[in-house]
């Protein structure tokens, strides 16, 4: 099935709706959509730009060379496979966050705290803008916990197989990927089953049946879906391809996706902006936030009786007026 995308581009407009706003004199802020977009980085940079000359570029691109030449077909099959027993740990998300106390991301130009404080970032700059979305906050919260990947109890991975934008494998890699040159020495690239625009994938096929380079988004989109949580169906496309930045920004790999993805990733380039835009050195106060967050992850919402009829038929239950079904989000305890 082939995609218009000239109807209704989510692509459009994008970046043309910024606008110059003078907060004082010093600070100059892009306003998109609502959102004040810092100017640059915590480094004086602007976002994402990896070539400029500052403390993190050389590892930067150390790292996308070693993730270039190691993410491979038979490599990502290898790791669906062991990761998707989900036999490691047993936790709940908050435990989760904590660990990533330790964690610091090495692919990362805009950002060199622990990752805790990029979540609590992520999510709270979500909440000020929707305040109503609290699935947006949660997605917020927890879109990199698979980042917990880099620490021993969970098979510690090295960074090249945990952070950093993610690609498909299996087709071609787009001109658009951050440091494309060091694919060359990918196995892959040579490859002619995997080295064509189509690869081993077809037309509009979606993504859900392309196999992305491994890292924290499958990782995570794997344990939500496989504990059985009640998120909404973007925010499970916002944690697996938020790091997909050859499309959802560069707009390339489009072929491949089929119409509920168009949906869905609206949803993803909403919340690209605040994941990428609220990275900042100004730290979130975690004990004032952390009862907010507990709240979110044990939220149970109940239905009402006229709400509940699609889940079974209420006039066979002799008790159907005092019937709630509880729902929530995640289990107490994850399996990981
Ligand atoms: O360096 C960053 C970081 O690893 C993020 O978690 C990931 O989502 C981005 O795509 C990547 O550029
Ligand atoms: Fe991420
Ligand atoms: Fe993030």
């Amino acid at each position: 099935m082939t995609i218009d995308f000239d109807e209704q581009s989510p692509f459009e407009g994008y970046e043309t709706q910024e606008k110059k706003v003078h907060i004082d004199e010093k600070e100059v802020l892009l306003l998109n959509g609502g959102f004040l977009v810092p100017h640059t980085n915590s480094f004086g940079h602007t976002f994402r730009d990896y070539d400029v000359e500052s403390e993190r570029q050389e590892g930067v691109e150390n790292f996308y060379k070693n993730n270039h030449i190691n993410q491979t077909c038979d490599f990502v099959k290898k790791m669906r496979e062991v990761y998707g027993k989900l036999n490691r740990v047993e936790m709940s998300i908050w435990e989760c966050c904590e660990l990533l106390n330790d964690v610091v991301d090495e692919s990362d130009p805009d950002l060199d705290e622990p990752q805790i404080e990029h979540l609590l970032q992520t999510a709270e700059a979500i909440r000020k803008d929707y305040p109503d979305e609290d699935w947006l906050h949660l997605t917020g919260l927890i879109h990199d916990l698979g980042k917990v990947l880099l620490l021993p109890s969970f098979g510690g991975l090295p960074q090249w197989a945990v952070v950093g934008d993610t690609f498909p494998v299996g087709c071609a890699f787009d001109e658009s990927i951050v440091h494309h040159k060091y694919f060359k020495e990918n196995p892959d690239y040579n490859n002619p089953a995997y080295n064509t625009k189509y690869g081993v994938y077809s037309e509009g096929c979606g993504l859900k049946n392309v196999m992305m380079s491994w890292g924290h988004d499958d990782y995570m989109y794997l344990v939500a879906k496989e504990n059985k949580t009640t998120l909404p169906s973007a925010a499970l496309f916002i944690i697996r391809y938020h790091s997909f930045y050859a499309l959802h920004r560069s707009g390339a790999y489009k072929h491949l996706m089929n119409k509920e993805d168009v949906e869905n990733l609206k949803w993803l380039q909403i919340f690209n902006k605040y994941d990428l835009y609220s990275k900042s050195k100004v730290r979130v106060d975690l004990e004032k936030v952390k009862p907010y967050y507990l709240s979110l992850i044990n939220k149970v919402t109940s239905l009402d009786s006229t709400n509940i009829t699609h889940i079974f038929d209420i006039s066979t239950c002799p008790d159907y007026e005092i019937v709630i079904v509880l729902l929530q989000y995640f289990p107490a305890k994850l399996k990981w």
